[in-house]
């Protein structure tokens, strides 16, 4: 899916990896989940021990990597990263696990696409900082026990829903990411342009902030893009105006929809009377995978109040209906009850 408002990383997205913000200061909003995880970081330095196992959870392009990489320059250990999908054998993870200094953070990605001859490997290495293998195969096989340094596992998903909860419980520190408010879109988008050295006008960052669908992924990418139509205009400055312009060739709406988000409202408006209608119905009436409906279209939909999620399926909400510039179809009511709430005269 190559949409300029995705959460998900565009494989090349080099400058990206400039613009990290390095330490928790730095990184702007999540404050209940920042606010635990200084405590908890302060407390695992002055003791000397690995911190607790942490999982985040949250849409794509909320800072998961960022903060798994800040997490380990905090407390001064190694940062060793890697991707369920990458994991395809328990050696695989065996390897990374048995070279890890004591402390150190190793990364797992996409934690919920792991393999599970992977994820059982993990379960003790993760409680009791061992490694069970089983060497050779058929009559002459042993298992071997192996003692590893104690480690801390930072893990991501978008799916906290998919993991098995004896993986889910392993983690002492849950963390919970949630879409960013304009005014923190807009800190991180300052941040950004200066270390691109660009000039941002406040009211220019105000107006990639609105439309960046509460994601700084989504934000900077749209900063790099508004500066490629900014220069080929020959404007110094990225101001409203600018702004406004670029993201309006870019097909972003006011409210930061792409034509992605608007095709999937207009099927469920359109195909199936505003709902309920199954994911899985409307991925297909749309052509997107399922996991891209979930992943990345629905979560903004759903937090903005465009789109409900019912036991019987998706339903477009009245703003859903005023965006598109349509009239909401009259909910079916009930007959009032007479004489119930009429006052006696
Ligand atoms: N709180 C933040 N403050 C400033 N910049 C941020 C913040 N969070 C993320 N960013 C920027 O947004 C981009 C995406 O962040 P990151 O790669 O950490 O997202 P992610 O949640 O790991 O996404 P995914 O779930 O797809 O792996 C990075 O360029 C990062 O610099
Ligand atoms: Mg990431």
């Amino acid at each position: 899916m190559t949409r300029i408002i995705s959460g998900e990383a565009a494989p090349a997205e080099a400058p990206d990896k400039a613009l990290r913000p390095q330490t928790l200061a730095e990184f702007v909003g999540q404050q209940a989940a920042k606010g635990n995880l200084k405590v908890f970081i302060d407390a695992a330095r002055e003791r000397g021990e690995a911190l607790d196992h942490v999982l985040l959870f949250g849409p794509p392009g909320l800072g998961k990597t960022t903060l798994a990489q800040i997490v380990a320059r905090e407390l001064g250990v190694n940062f060793r990263a890697t991707s369920g999908p990458v994991l395809a054998k328990a050696g695989d993870l065996a390897a990374i696990l048995t070279n890890l200094e004591p402390n150190d953070v190793l990364f797992i990605d996409e934690i919920h696409r792991l393999a599970a001859n992977v994820e059982e490997i993990l379960y003790p290495a993760m409680e009791d900082h061992v490694l069970d293998l089983v060497i050779g195969e058929g009559p002459s096989a042993r298992s071997i026990r192996i003692d590893l340094a104690p480690f801390t596992l930072v893990a991501a998903t978008t799916r906290a829903g998919l993991l098995a909860t004896p993986l889910r419980d392993r983690f002492g520190i849950p963390l919970r990411l949630e879409f960013y408010s304009k005014d923190e879109l807009q800190q991180v988008l300052t941040q950004a342009a200066r270390k691109m050295n660009l000039s941002l006008a406040p009211d220019g960052a105000a107006e990639i902030a609105a439309r960046a669908r509460g994601t700084p992924r989504v934000a900077g990418r749209l900063l790099r893009r508004v500066r490629d139509f900014a220069s080929a205009d020959g404007s110094p400055v990225i101001d409203q105006k600018t702004a406004a312009k670029a993201l309006a060739r870019l097909e972003v709406d006011e409210a930061g929809l792409d034509s992605l988000d608007r095709r999937y409202l207009r099927a469920l408006i359109d195909n199936y009377g505003g709902g309920p209608a199954g994911v899985e119905t409307l991925a297909y009436a749309i052509a997107e995978a399922r996991d891209a409906v979930e992943d990345v279209i629905e979560p903004f939909l759903l937090q903005q109040g465009f789109i409900q999620r019912t036991p019987r399926g998706r339903m477009a909400c009245g703003k859903a209906y005023g965006h598109l510039g349509l009239t909401e179809p009259p909910k079916a009511k009930l007959p009032p009850l007479p004489g119930l709430f009429e006052e006696d005269a």
